[in-house]
């Protein structure tokens, strides 16, 4: 979808990307990185927006210093900052973009209702973008990226400025514009873990320079920490305590966990370090007579990743 070749952009005073060379496949991709680390840049470069001062960019096949119009024709971009016109509707602006993209008419209006509707906009539609909620402009947003059905849409910080309900009802609109529609996403966010769950794959950068590039599965590799749920019984309404207990007695000291697991409080957390330990607990749990809802390897998660990372290179 994308490839970059050692890609720079110089401003005057700070270099923006920094000899960036990284490939971007199909599905979701999360491109991470502080504010300042150049994702809006790279956008603008890839969309032929912008020149870059060394290297060469990519999308779909086609040269971004070259051919911008033919990216943008297959590509859908929704820009970071607030630039909605306040006195159009929503349908108004979103059939525009869709003339400007070289939609017929009557297409456009069809493909704006479609979209509008799929980004969950309603009735509101037709009233002025000017009274919009932050989330409502972001959908619009978001919808005039789709409506010429492109191939990839580029989303630069889609969930900036939305609340925790919100910003989870983008991700999960943003994960079924692949899924539903097929069409590819580099999505970008200054949260690593935001992107965890929405992401097939992720690229971090940092100071314009590439960091990490992998898919999200191996970020989240499989730990030696054992998470084990159990049920109450009559004898042990908390049959979570019980467990912790008994597991202590036989010489498996359960493990403190962040409470940010959902459902921690009913987790014991044990680490696995040796085999043994696995028949440990199915066996002190059979001695309680409690029923095992579930025994699993946690999966890392992407921020502690790094977290090790950083550790590592610390000391
Ligand atoms: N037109 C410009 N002129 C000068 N410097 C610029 C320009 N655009 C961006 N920069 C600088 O380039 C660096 C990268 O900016 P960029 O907007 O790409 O970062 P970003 O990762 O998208 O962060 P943010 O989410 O804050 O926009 C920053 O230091 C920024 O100040």
């Amino acid at each position: 979808m994308i490839a970059t070749e050692s890609l720079s952009k110089r401003y005057p005073r700070v270099t923006a990307l920094d000899r960036l060379t990284v490939d971007i496949g199909p599905g979701v991709t999360g491109l991470v990185g502080a504010n300042g680390a150049g994702k809006s840049t790279l956008i603008k470069i890839l969309l032929g927006l912008a020149p870059a001062s060394e290297g060469s960019a990519a999308v779909l096949g086609h040269d971004s210093a070259r051919d911008g119009a033919a990216i943008r024709e297959q590509v859908g971009y929704m820009p970071e900052h607030d630039c909605l016109p306040p006195d159009v509707s929503a349908t108004e602006f979103v059939v525009h973009m869709a003339r400007m993209s070289g939609l017929p008419a009557t297409a456009a209006r069809e493909r704006t209702a479609d979209t509008l509707r799929h980004v969950g906009l309603y009735e509101e539609r037709y009233r002025p973008m000017g009274g919009y909620s932050t989330g409502m402009k972001q959908r619009v947003k978001l919808a005039q990226a789709l409506v010429h059905d492109p191939k990839l849409v580029l989303l630069d910080e889609p969930t900036n400025g939305l609340d925790p309900a919100g910003r989870d009802e983008m991700l999960g609109l943003i994960r079924r514009v692949h899924t539903d529609f097929g069409i590819s996403v580099l999505v970008t966010s200054h949260l690593l873990g935001e992107l965890e769950r929405t992401s097939d794959h992720i690229v971090v950068i940092d100071g314009g320079k590439l960091l990490k590039s992998q898919s999200t599965q191996s970020f989240t590799e499989t730990t030696t920490t054992l998470l084990v749920e159990v049920t109450d019984s009559d004898a042990h309404p908390d049959g979570a305590l019980a467990l912790r207990t008994a597991l202590a007695a036989a010489g498996v000291e359960p493990v403190a966990e962040p409470g940010t697991l959902p459902g921690a409080a009913r987790l014991v957390v044990v680490e696995a370090d040796e085999d043994s330990v696995y028949d440990t607990v199915r066996d002190t749990i059979a001695d309680l007579g409690l029923g095992m809802v579930r025994m699993e390897q946690r999966r890392h998660r992407i921020a502690e990743v790094f977290q090790e990372d950083r550790e590592a290179a610390a000391s």
